[in-house]
């Protein structure tokens, strides 16, 4: 068998390249070798060395073919062989239908290379298939039955020639999805709709959700009668009318508030590139339904296409939604309620992050007025939303890129966690505490809270301060309003009750991050099973234990971290009445602080 696996894998590497049949002699592929042995390049066998499991030769620049049948009619090959990335050559196909014989393929990669003709129907047969790459080839025809393959979780077909229709895949398991720059048509499905335009745009002919324009209506089979063209021409009349008094309104409203324009606080960017339209800057405030309102409501009602807004931003002046979609993106990172993107406009000198929010129920205009208002409430430790884009099927947030990453990266990252000392995570906690006292005192009123406050929510800037991210985005459900409204005697004090249960949600979120920062633990299901453990452990009196171990190696007292737990423990109640308001947290850390900081100036002297 051995021999045969490697007879089959000199036949195949020597198709691979067109040196006349050599093979360049630093791989140490040779048939007096041994692939697993004696480790040739590009090959990984299992642990005991005796098959083959992984072939990864990506950028080798190959420039022959990768003739399948030289592998997949191998069976002692065959049986073990789970990943073949030949992404970044310059190869051809042969015999590409006898890839459905590796039949254990998780992964098939051929991206970036010189494949033509149509992809083999066979291909849906790779049933173990998680990741399938044929990006940058010239492949054309029909996709094969990919739909069938229930596990697949990653496919990037861009920039092929691709054509007929997206089939109905199982989207809910992708976490991957490209098929832009194809020959695509018709309607994208519907489970479709949850990935980014992105993954969509230069398909001439495809429609429908997320892209902007919409697929035609069917027409009814069979002709059309008088009667039915008497109607037609009668809404059309209608609708005319409608449109030309609509139109004489504007002007109207245009000419009264001609003064007005001057204290412009946004600014509207038409969603079509195409049009050369400057934006243009409104007083949303005294002239109420402006232009760029009637241009996001129409969104709405899906009669015009829709805007991104640039909220008081200079970094953003002259941002359009068209550079955003045709900018290069590239995901960093899918959360429970939507995915982020790192996308680099030309015309922008800083990287964006686009937050992309999907099945969010709010209403637009809700959505609109939370933004402006989160607009006016700045803080040097929140992050500032710099536009924002509002649709019936998704909500987009562009952010200032945060090259440092999160907190979640910094505590449970692989290299950087032991950077972090005590008086630095201190610090952080007591940062974002005085952040979000602010914010909590700012917006108590409008009832917006973060809604969603985690590690992964919290990033590092230039300075590496911390600084809250995505204040506001998730609407925090005021269960307990009913209850409190009827137990108080006036509504004064039950309204103010209720204010409380809403922002008691980043209490919690707060104290998690408390936990996470003295525990150096990650935490699963929105932390709750890491504030369970904890408390489980301190109440049988193992309290060192939950330290982090890197803490207690730098000797950080003890007593102190102690201080931070109580508080942590006290933000994570179970009962949101029973936690700490945020003011009160902020000045137990502050006490902390100062105690560390007296006692380090003690111990230097
Ligand atoms: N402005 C930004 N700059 C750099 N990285 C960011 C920025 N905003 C978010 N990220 C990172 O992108 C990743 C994905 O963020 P996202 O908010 O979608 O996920 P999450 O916070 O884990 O989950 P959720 O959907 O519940 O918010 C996270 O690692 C986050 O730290």
């Amino acid at each position: 068998d051995e021999e045969e696996a490697k007879r089959a894998l000199l036949n195949f590497f020597t198709k691979l390249s067109t040196n006349n049949g050599s093979i360049d002699p630093t791989l140490g592929w040779n048939s007096t070798s041994d692939p697993c042995r004696d480790q040739w390049k590009g090959i990984i066998c299992d642990n005991h060395n005796l098959s083959v499991k992984k072939i990864f030769l990506d950028g080798f620049n190959f420039s022959g073919t990768f003739d399948a049948s030289t592998l997949c009619n191998v069976q002692s090959l065959v049986a073990t062989l789970g990943v073949i990335s030949l992404n970044y050559n310059n190869l051809r196909g042969e015999n590409l239908e006898e890839i459905a014989n590796c039949k254990q393929l998780t992964r098939f990669h051929i991206s970036r290379n010189q494949f033509s003709g149509s992809l083999p129907n066979s291909l849906s047969r790779l049933n173990n298939l998680k990741r399938l790459e044929i990006s940058y080839n010239n492949f054309s025809g029909s996709l094969p039955e990919l739909a069938r393959i229930s596990g697949l979780t990653v496919f990037l077909a861009q920039n092929n020639d691709l054509s007929g229709a997206i089939p109905n895949f199982d989207f809910a398991n992708l976490e991957e999805f490209d098929v832009s720059f194809n020959n695509f048509s018709g309607p994208i499905p519907l489970g479709g709709v949850s990935f980014w335009v992105s993954s969509y745009i230069d398909n001439p002919e495809l429609c429908g959700d997320p892209l902007p324009n919409r697929c035609p209506t069917h027409k009814p089979k069979g002709g059309v009668s008088k009667n039915q063209i008497l109607m037609f021409s009668g809404y059309f009349l209608i609708g005319l009318a409608l449109f030309l008094v609509i139109i004489l309104k504007l002007f109207c409203k245009k000419d009264g508030t001609k003064e007005e324009k001057n204290d412009a606080v946004y600014k509207v960017a038409a969603l079509d590139d195409s049009s050369d339209n400057p934006s243009f800057t409104t007083n949303e405030d005294k002239i109420g339904m402006s232009k760029s309102e009637i241009s996001n409501a129409s969104a709405d009602s899906g009669l015009v296409s829709s805007s991104l807004v640039v909220l008081s931003s200079p970094e953003v002046n002259g941002l359009r939604f068209g550079n955003l979609l045709k900018a290069p993106a590239e995901l960093i990172g899918r959360g429970k309620h939507g995915s982020v993107y790192k996308v680099i406009c030309e015309d922008q000198g800083k990287p964006l992050a686009v937050k992309r929010i999907k099945d969010w129920t709010i209403s637009s205009y809700d959505f609109k007025q939370r933004m402006r208002r989160l607009d006016q409430v700045k803080h040097p430790n929140v992050l500032p939303a710099m536009a924002f884009y509002s649709s019936r099927q998704e909500k987009l947030l562009v952010y200032e890129y945060q090259q440092n990453g999160s907190l979640f990266r910094l505590l449970h990252g692989t290299q950087m966690s032991k950077a972090l000392d005590w008086s630095s995570r201190l610090g952080i906690a007591a940062t974002i505490a005085e952040a979000l006292a602010f914010m909590h005192q700012e917006l108590r009123q409008d009832r917006i809270a973060h809604g969603n406050l985690k590690s992964s929510n919290i990033l590092l800037n230039n300075s590496m301060e911390p600084c809250i991210s995505e204040y506001g985005l998730m609407v925090v459900e005021d269960q307990d309003r009913s209850v409190s409204a009827t137990a108080s005697v006036n509504s004064i004090q039950a309204a103010e009750e209720s204010a409380d249960t809403i922002f008691k949600s980043d209490i919690f979120g707060f104290g998690v991050i408390l936990l996470e920062l003295l525990t150096g633990k990650m935490v699963q299901n929105n932390g709750v099973d890491l504030a369970q453990w904890v408390v489980l452990v301190v109440r049988e009196e193992w309290t060192v234990e939950v330290f982090d171990k890197t803490l207690i190696q730098d000797g950080t007292s003890e007593e102190r971290m102690l201080n931070l737990l109580r508080v942590a423990i006290k933000c994570v109640n179970r009962s949101a009445e029973s936690r700490p308001s945020i003011n009160q947290a902020a000045l137990m850390l502050n006490t902390i602080k100062e105690e560390d900081e007296r006692s380090m100036d003690v111990s230097e002297q």
